[in-house]
């Protein structure tokens, strides 16, 4: 977990700071109990579709109270703390600009509402930096849907914040559009930034991001290296849907590895029970070999995200 040691006294100081925070709406938990540090650098906030993810991005942007807890950034509450919202930028999920508006007004608007004293200068660099300077004196109802999110991005970015939030920043955009997505928030990670963005896809935030926070169901599941996490989540049992040239012989073999935690047959072939997946998935061809039984399919069966997220939440 990307804690600060209080042991070293170069430590940096957490640029965002959640100690104990619950968000509840009615009798709906959405956040619980959450302490998390972020410090510069891009992390991924992975998780399911209604796991809370907007809610803390929400009160970490100073939009919600918590109901609990304390959420810092800068060392300052973002709750009803004006000056908090001069180190940080949101870029929302929903995509609501004003199509009539070019790149430029749009951006230059963000800048005057941020009191900027040079408000020309700042959208100048912020669309450099988004690099859409030669499409800004076009309508954004032109615009493709990365252009539309790059220029919400310049919005955001406009006052040059230490701290830049975006939910779910490549939904929607197709592969070319990620790339430069993808590659702009690196870049802003090595400037020395805080960026967090929001993701339900595993492969989005290990293509951005070393660092992850996974949330399920409002709680934090697992915090850290993203290798750390993803073999937490290869190392857990997998269940495999196996069909072999001799099933029931293959069942027998299985039976005998340690690797091995239950075997089912059916009509449809072998279902296998694995203490894990790399262990199994390297024995089973070398037990099909050795009873000379030939393999035809493999197929993880419990493979969605879902599963894998309620497996670190229960561990
Ligand atoms: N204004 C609200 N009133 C009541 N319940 C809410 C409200 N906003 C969010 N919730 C509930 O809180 C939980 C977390 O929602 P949140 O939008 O933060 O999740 P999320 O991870 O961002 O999901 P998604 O990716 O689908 O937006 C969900 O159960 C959601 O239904």
């Amino acid at each position: 977990m990307s804690t600060v040691t209080a042991d070293s006294a170069t430590a940096v100081a957490p640029a965002v700071d959640l100690r104990g925070v619950s968000r509840w709406y009615g009798n709906v938990v959405a956040v619980n109990d959450v302490t998390m540090a972020l410090t510069a650098g891009v992390t991924g906030l992975l998780g399911p579709n209604g796991a809370g993810k907007t809610t803390l991005l929400h009160m970490m942007a100073g939009f919600l109270a918590p109901s609990r807890g304390e959420v810092l950034v800068g060392g300052a509450p973002t709750w009803r703390n004006p000056s908090v919202y001069r180190q940080l930028g949101l870029v929302s999920e929903r995509e609501a600009v004003h199509g009539f508006l070019t790149g430029w007004e749009f951006v230059l608007a963000s800048a005057k509402l941020h009191r900027l004293p040079q408000p020309e200068a700042a959208a100048r660099r912020a669309i450099d930096l988004v690099e859409l300077a030669d499409a800004q004196d076009r309508r954004i109802s032109t615009y493709s849907k990365g252009m539309r999110q790059r220029t919400r991005v310049a919005a955001a970015l406009v006052h040059d914040p230490q701290v830049l939030l975006l939910d779910e920043p490549f939904n929607g955009m197709d592969p070319r559009q990620r790339m430069h997505m993808m590659e702009l928030l690196h870049g802003m990670g090595e400037a020395g930034r805080t960026v967090l963005f929001s993701s339900h896809i595993l492969e989005e935030v290990e293509q951005v991001s070393g660092t992850v926070q996974v949330i399920v169901a409002g709680r934090l599941a697992a915090s850290g290296d993203y290798r750390h996490i993803r073999r937490l989540m290869t190392n857990r049992p997998h269940v495999f849907t196996v069909s072999s040239s001799d099933d029931r012989a293959l069942a027998v073999a299985l039976m005998g590895q340690p690797s091995v935690t239950g075997v089912e047959l059916d009509a449809g072939g072998l279902t296998v029970r694995a203490g894990d997946y790399g262990t199994f998935t390297r024995a089973l061809p070398k037990i099909a070999r050795g009873a000379g039984i030939r393999l035809r399919r493999v197929l993880p069966a419990d493979e969605s995200l879902e599963s894998v997220f309620s497996y670190l939440v229960e561990s």
